[in-house]
């Protein structure tokens, strides 16, 4: 059985249709990708799971974490039960140093779920240990985007939704992060990764799905999909030559 299985989607905003999406399955201990371009739905699939709303979303949906009907779940409630959202924008607290950002997320049950700590988490982002008194605000875009994650992997996620995490990092810090994110998914964690960039994202994944306008266009594992027409026509040519 799938962890997350999400069936007839349906993201209205003011009457337009922003998202359809018919199926749609997450396995866990696996990272899938979402790619498009501006605008193909991908920030409002994630949100939609996270029941985030960002404006004001109509959603219809029915979307199961292990079986359990989570979609009349405030957002609250879906983050209690480990659907955690990364999101576009990252979620940190910039008045606050990183170590009060990482005390201030609300720990999970200690029976329900894997645990990241303290310790395992600045043991993934030492950079993180060493910039402990340093406000969000003075912390690198990478700095950023690592103290989200740390504080979404302390809240004990058992499915972790990433909006676009590469947005405005240097490559270098994009490969590195990425890899962590890898690292977690081989460890057992379960990731919905949202990505524009998808030479970065295709690295790294298990199976990527392609979305247009709302729509999912095209889907299938990595290997498949590096050769896909669609992906190589947009965004994966040059990589071919
Ligand atoms: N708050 C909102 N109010 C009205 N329309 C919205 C709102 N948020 C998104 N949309 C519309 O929904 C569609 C999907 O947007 P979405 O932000 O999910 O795309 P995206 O793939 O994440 O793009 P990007 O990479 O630019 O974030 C777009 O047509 C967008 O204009």
């Amino acid at each position: 059985m799938a962890l997350i299985e999400i069936i007839d989607l349906a993201v209205d905003y003011g009457g337009n249709r922003a998202l359809q999406v018919a199926s749609m399955s997450l396995e866990q201990g696996t990272l899938t990708g979402v790619v498009g371009a501006n605008g193909a739905g991908k920030s409002t699939l994630v949100n939609a799971l996270a029941n985030w709303s960002r404006g004001d979303p109509r959603v219809t949906a029915s979307v199961k974490l292990d079986g359990r009907e989570v979609s009349h779940m405030t957002s609250a409630e879906r983050a209690r039960l480990g659907i955690l959202l990364v999101p576009e924008g990252r979620g940190v607290f910039y008045n606050m140093t990183v170590e009060e950002n990482i005390k201030a997320v609300i720990a999970p049950d200690r029976n329900s779920r894997c645990l990241f700590d303290r310790q395992r988490v600045l043991s993934l982002f030492p950079s993180l240990g060493e910039r402990l008194g340093h406000a969000g605000s003075m912390l690198s875009g990478g700095e950023r985007q690592m103290l989200a994650l740390a504080r979404a992997l302390l809240a004990g996620p058992r499915v972790l939704l990433l909006d676009e995490p590469s947005i405005g990092l240097a490559p270098k810090v994009v490969t590195s992060l990425l890899a962590t994110v890898r690292q977690l998914v081989n460890e057992g964690l379960t990731v919905l990764l949202v990505e524009q960039n998808v030479r970065a994202a295709i690295e790294v994944v298990d199976s990527l799905y392609l979305f247009e306008r709302g729509h999912i266009v095209a889907h299938g594992n990595r290997d498949d999909m590096k050769n896909h027409p669609k992906l190589l026509e947009a965004y994966l040519g040059e990589m071919k030559k």
